[in-house]
C-alpha cells in the first residue's frame, strides 16, 4: 500500500551556516535590506516586507559555510506525520524537530532526500508583523518574500520522478533527446518551489527571493556598485527564457549563491502543460542569449546531513555546460576539465 504524500504549500523557509555573522548581517541587512526581525550572537531571523510568518531565512555562525536546511510548509499538522511516514517507507533518515527549534515555527520533520538534501516539513508558525505596507521600512532591495529553491544534483530525472511522487508539477525542463538537463518544479501555483540543475550535489544552488519588480533588482546593483561591493555581483541582471523573470544573482560573504527573481507567471491550473527548452537555445537560461558565466553552472554550497557533517559529492557523466554551445560561449568543455576545474 502506497503510503501517501504530505500536501507541501510552499517553499517557506531556509537555514544557512555563515562563518562571520557580523559580514553577514551587512550583506543580507544593510545591502539587501532583509529585515533582522530576531537576532543573537549566534543567529539572525531574516525577513522580507511581504513575509507573513515569523522569518523568510536563517543565517546560524557555524566554522563551515553550508545548507542546513531546505523548509517546505504543509497543508496540515497531520501532514507533517504523513512527511515522515513517506520518508520512512522509503528508508530515508528522519528527525523529529521540536516546536521551537526553529523560533516561530511548530514541530517538524527533519528528512534526508534520496539526493542527501536536509528537508523539512512543518505546519504550525507563528504569524510575523504585517510590514507588507510599511513603505516607512523598506530598504535595499526591498526583499518580498521567500520563493524558490535551486539545488544541483547529478541526476536531474531522478530528482524530478521523486518530487513529482511528492505531487509537485513540472512547468519547464531544459532537455534534449536524450535527457533532462534542468527541471522547475511546484507546488504554489507559479513557476517553481523546487529547481533542479545538473551538476556534482548534493549542494545548493540558490535560493531565490521576490522583489516587487526589476527596478528593486537594479537598484541592488547601483547599491552594491554604490560602495564598491560589485564583486557580490555573480550573473545578471537580465530576463530568464525559462520562468521568463528578470533576475539577479548575487554570492553572499559565505559565496552562498542568491537569487533576486520578479515578474514570473501564474502555474495553477489543473492542466498546466509543461513548456520544454532544447539545450541547444541560446535563449533558454538568459532571453538575450547572454552568456551564463562558468562559477553559475559549477559553484555551489555544501549540503549538511542529518548528522551535520558535509555531504560527498556525486558528479554527473555529462553537464549542461559541456553540451551547449553559443550563448554561453564555452565552446565544448570536457566533462574532465570540469572536474579539474
Ligand atoms: O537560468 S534559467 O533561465 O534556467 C533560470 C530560470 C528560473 C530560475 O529561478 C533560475 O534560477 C534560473
Ligand atoms: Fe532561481
Amino acid at each position: 500500500m502506497p503510503v501517501p504524500a504530505p500536501d507541501v504549500v510552499r517553499a517557506a523557509d531556509a537555514e544557512l551556516v555563515v562563518t562571520d555573522l557580523a559580514r553577514s548581517r551587512w550583506f543580507w541587512v544593510d545591502a539587501l535590506g532583509f529585515e533582522a526581525i530576531e537576532e543573537d550572537d549566534e543567529v539572525i531571523y531574516l525577513r522580507g516586507y511581504e513575509e507573513f510568518l515569523h522569518h523568510s531565512l536563517v543565517l546560524r555562525k557555524g566554522p563551515e559555510a553550508g545548507l542546513r536546511r531546505l523548509s517546505y510548509r504543509v497543508r496540515t499538522p497531520e501532514d507533517v506525520q504523513r512527511a515522515k511516514d513517506f520518508f520512512a517507507a522509503k528508508g530515508l533518515p528522519t528527525q523529529d524537530v521540536p516546536a521551537g527549534t526553529t523560533r516561530g515555527i511548530g514541530e517538524a520533520v527533519r528528512v534526508e532526500d534520496p539526493f542527501g538534501f536536509p528537508v523539512e516539513f512543518f505546519h504550525h508558525a507563528e504569524q510575523g508583523p504585517r510590514h507588507v505596507q510599511r513603505y516607512d521600512l523598506r530598504r535595499g532591495a526591498e526583499p518580498s518574500r521567500i520563493d524558490h529553491f535551486n539545488v544541483l544534483t547529478p541526476d536531474v530525472q531522478a530528482a524530478h520522478d521523486f518530487y513529482a511522487e511528492l505531487g509537485f508539477r513540472t512547468s519547464e525542463t531544459i532537455e534534449d533527446a536524450d535527457q533532462i538537463y534542468a527541471a522547475w518544479m511546484f507546488r504554489k501555483p507559479t513557476v517553481h518551489d523546487i529547481a533542479f540543475t545538473g551538476g556534482a550535489g548534493p549542494r545548493l544552488h540558490h535560493i531565490a527571493f521576490f522583489v516587487p519588480e526589476s527596478h528593486q533588482i537594479l537598484r541592488a546593483c547601483d547599491i552594491l556598485g554604490s560602495t564598491a561591493d560589485h564583486g557580490h555581483i555573480e550573473r545578471g541582471p537580465g530576463r530568464h527564457g525559462v520562468s521568463n523573470a528578470f533576475y539577479l544573482y548575487l554570492r553572499d560573504p559565505d559565496g552562498h549563491r542568491l537569487e533576486l527573481y520578479t515578474s514570473d507567471y501564474y502555474t495553477g491550473d489543473p492542466d498546466h502543460q509543461t513548456y520544454r527548452w532544447d539545450v541547444q537555445d541560446p535563449r533558454r537560461r538568459d532571453f538575450w542569449g547572454h552568456d551564463v558565466v562558468p562559477s553559475w553552472y559549477r559553484e555551489g554550497s555544501t549540503a549538511l546531513g542529518l548528522d551535520g557533517a558535509p555531504k560527498a559529492l556525486v558528479h554527473p557523466p555529462v553537464s549542461e555546460e559541456t553540451v551547449h554551445v553559443g550563448a554561453d560561449g564555452l565552446g565544448v568543455v570536457t566533462e574532465a576539465e570540469l572536474q579539474r576545474s
